[in-house]
């Protein structure tokens, strides 16, 4: 029998992982997760936004406008920081990051100083923005390679019914 031919490419696979984890997001407007796998296309951290442990996702605001205390802005620590975070204890020197969304300018630099030398991103919505275009110039100066995802699927389907396997 020939092997399976329409399995998902590695880039696709990392960043499904990182979309999966943005499903455990509370923000109720954006979803964001991030996944960092090493030079052996080993997954060494992933994360998703939200609020720091301790910090109660039900009694901080998710709000977007208002005085700024009164938004999530100051509280929700970001996937890519969280995922660089929550990694398994290793030096993330030549790493590569998943990313649902480009790295803004504070994940920029947690990511350069982490050692992490490619950002794979899917979304550039806020492209425009000055603190996207700090982040890009940070992260091309530190020589950081930045690269569009190109996916080989549109969406990928996961099953629970345990008919499906
Ligand atoms: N790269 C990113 N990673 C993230 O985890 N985020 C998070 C922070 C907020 O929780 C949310 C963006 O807020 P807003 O677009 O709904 O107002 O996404 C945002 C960006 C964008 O730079
Ligand atoms: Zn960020």
């Amino acid at each position: 029998m020939p092997k399976r031919a329409d399995y998902i490419s590695w880039d696709d696979y990392f960043m499904g992982v990182a979309l999966l984890s943005g499903k455990r997001s509370k923000d109720p407007s954006t979803q964001v997760g991030a996944c960092i796998v090493n030079t052996q296309n080993k997954i060494v951290g992933v994360g998703y936004n939200g609020l720091p442990i301790g910090v109660s996702d039900d009694q901080f605001p998710w709000e977007k406008e208002g005085s700024y205390l009164d938004t999530k802005y100051p509280y929700v620590c970001h996937a890519e920081l969280n995922a660089i975070l929550n990694n398994i204890g290793i030096n993330l020197e030549g790493c590569k990051i998943y990313t649902a969304l480009f790295p803004c300018n504070e994940c920029s630099k947690a990511i350069i100083q982490s050692g992490i030398k490619e950002v794979i991103y899917l979304s550039d919505k806020h492209a425009a923005k000055e603190s996207s275009i700090a982040s890009r110039k940070m992260l091309q100066t530190a020589g950081v390679t930045l690269r569009k995802i190109i996916p080989g699927t549109s969406e990928v389907v996961l099953s629970f019914s345990e008919d499906q396997v």
